[in-house]
């Protein structure tokens, strides 16, 4: 697991670091890791660093001043630098003056560089870039390396209100700060810089998901399982008219896990033709007993969607409710009360099905959707799932998790439905519900990967990447370190 720490908290950790350090010291170690990742990347781009242009863009603060210490180390390794001041009378004093003495140059323009280095705003910054800073950005036709964050982007929610920086690399210092898992697309590769931050920081506030705590936390018989031992995941789902996303998301269960899959519902005779080994009937009461069970992909939300969702509930099991089952839930909140209040529920909704749900409870999904995530999960006492490019997990205890996408080809049909077959999964393997819900989200992501080889790919595909991506995360728990 890595941990990330809200500016808030960094800036905490940085006044008591800075109080023991000497003047500076913190800003050139910053700078200098911006200054070795740009000569990489000039490397890569061009060849060489030698006689390469790079141009600065040195806003009011001290991210400014870290690009006008990095681009005094890279002109005296004969980089042609140029800073292009926003604020000229309020740049960064010492930066200004060492860039100068190595050589740089300020200019008014962006000039013809190789490499656009982003020291705008960092920490500090609130709202979208501010017009002079955006007419700069817009012209920009090279990489961009971004000191901190990409500036315009909020550090806090990754929101973007306006004119933002999209950087290729992003180089940050001493803690992950949200913007960088929330909005890995204006953020590119991201990159941290060493500072000796960590005795000072407290908990994080978030925390993302390595392979191998996915690995870990994959369920693996013994001599002693049997099918029924490792959990029986049961799905309630699909309809006449969406059987799709049974199979689905009974198939991405039955991929998921070595036990026993049990399906419930209208379309057993499609998910039996495709999944002969799933244990199919027509009503969750004739199902037999399950250790977890899904409900929503495709239920439809009329009075057979309300029977069914009531009649999982009243089993008392771990149960995660996607799709028309959050839709039924927004419109009939009594339906909960078929919950057995020890059961943990693990709600996924997209972003149309939390302002659904949400909106009537007075939770709006505004730009922070980590705090929308946190109250919903807080105010429902269900882990809240939702699904994006950045997906949030959060907790009724506030612990919560984000799993940045790498790509956006799981933004496809039916690929809902085969995270909530992977979720199932794991909670009848008895994973804490949090946990479970982010290992899925996980894996989701890295069948997408492994599926999609940068072209679209269809949901039955991704499903089928399911083994190759479990082997990918265990195999790492293998060569990694042993976990307690
Ligand atoms: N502390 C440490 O130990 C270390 C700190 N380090 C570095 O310091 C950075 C934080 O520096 P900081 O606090 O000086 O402010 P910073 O982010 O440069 O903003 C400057 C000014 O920009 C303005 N502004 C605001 N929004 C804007 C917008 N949308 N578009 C345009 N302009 C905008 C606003 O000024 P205003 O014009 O509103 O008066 C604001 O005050 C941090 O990110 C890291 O890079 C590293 O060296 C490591 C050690
Ligand atoms: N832009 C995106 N980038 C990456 N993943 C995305 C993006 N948009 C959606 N997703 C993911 O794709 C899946 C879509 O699920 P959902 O909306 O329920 O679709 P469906 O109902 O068709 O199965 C979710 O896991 C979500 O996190
Ligand atoms: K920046």
């Amino acid at each position: 697991m890595l941990g990330v720490w809200t500016t808030e908290q960094v800036r905490a950790a940085e006044d008591r670091l800075l109080a023991r350090t000497p003047d500076g010291a913190l800003m050139r170690k910053a700078a200098f890791g911006v200054a070795t990742v740009a000569a990489a990347m000039l490397r890569d781009l061009t060849g060489g660093t030698a006689g390469r242009r790079v141009t600065l863009l040195v806003g009011a603060g001290n991210n400014g001043g870290d690009a006008l210490w990095a681009g005094a180390t890279l002109a005296r390794r004969a980089v042609a630098v140029t800073a292009v001041l926003l604020s000229p009378d309020r740049a960064h004093v010492e930066g200004l003056a060492a860039f100068r003495k190595a050589g740089g140059r300020v200019a008014a323009d962006l000039g013809d560089p190789d490499l656009v280095i982003d020291g705008i705003v960092g920490l500090s910054a609130r709202g979208p870039l501010r017009p002079a800073a955006a007419a700069l950005v817009e012209r920009v036709e090279v990489p961009i390396l971004a000191v901190d964050l990409p500036s315009g982007v909020d550090p806090d929610t990754g929101a973007v209100d306006g004119p933002a920086v999209r950087a290729d690399v992003t180089v940050t210092f001493g803690a992950r700060k949200p913007v960088h898992v929330l909005n890995t697309a204006h953020c590119g590769e991201v990159r941290l810089v060493d500072l000796g931050l960590a005795p000072e920081l407290p908990d994080p506030d978030l925390i993302t998901l390595e392979a191998d705590d996915v690995g870990f936390a994959w369920r693996v018989p013994g001599p002693s399982d049997d099918k029924y031992t490792q959990g029986v995941t049961g799905i309630a789902a699909g309809s006449s008219t969406y059987p799709g996303a049974a199979v689905l998301s009974t198939g991405a269960a039955v991929l998921a896990t070595s036990g026993m899959v049990r399906y419930a519902g209208w379309a057993a005779d499609h998910v039996r033709d495709r999944w002969p080994e799933v244990v199919a009937t027509g009503t969750v009461e004739d199902a037999g007993r399950v250790q977890a069970w899904v409900v929503g992909p495709g239920l439809g939300t009329g009075q057979t969607g309300r029977d069914v969702l009531t009649a999982v509930f009243s089993d008392g099991v771990p149960t995660c409710v996607d799709a028309d089952g959050i839709t039924l839930l927004a419109a009939t909140p009594a339906l909960w009360d078929a919950r057995d209040p020890d059961a943990p529920v693990v709600l996924t909704p997209h972003a149309g099905e939390f302002a659904r749900i949400a909106e009537p409870l007075g939770i709006t999904l505004g730009a922070d959707r980590v705090a929308a995530a946190r109250a919903l999960a807080k105010r429902l006492d269900a882990v809240v799932l939702l699904k994006g490019n950045a997906t949030v997990v959060a907790a009724p205890d506030g612990r919560t998790l984000v799993n940045a996408a790498t790509s956006s080809w799981l933004a496809t049909a039916g690929s809902g439905d085969v995270l909530t077959g992977l979720i199932g999964a794991l909670l009848a393997s008895g994973l804490d519900p949090w946990l479970a819900a982010g290992c899925a989200a996980w894996l989701h992501v890295r069948s997408a990967e492994l599926a999609a080889h940068d072209a679209p790919v269809p949901a039955s595909l991704i499903q089928q990447a399911i083994p190759a991506a479990i082997r990918a995360a265990r195999n790492l728990v293998a060569d990694g370190p042993v976990k307690p």
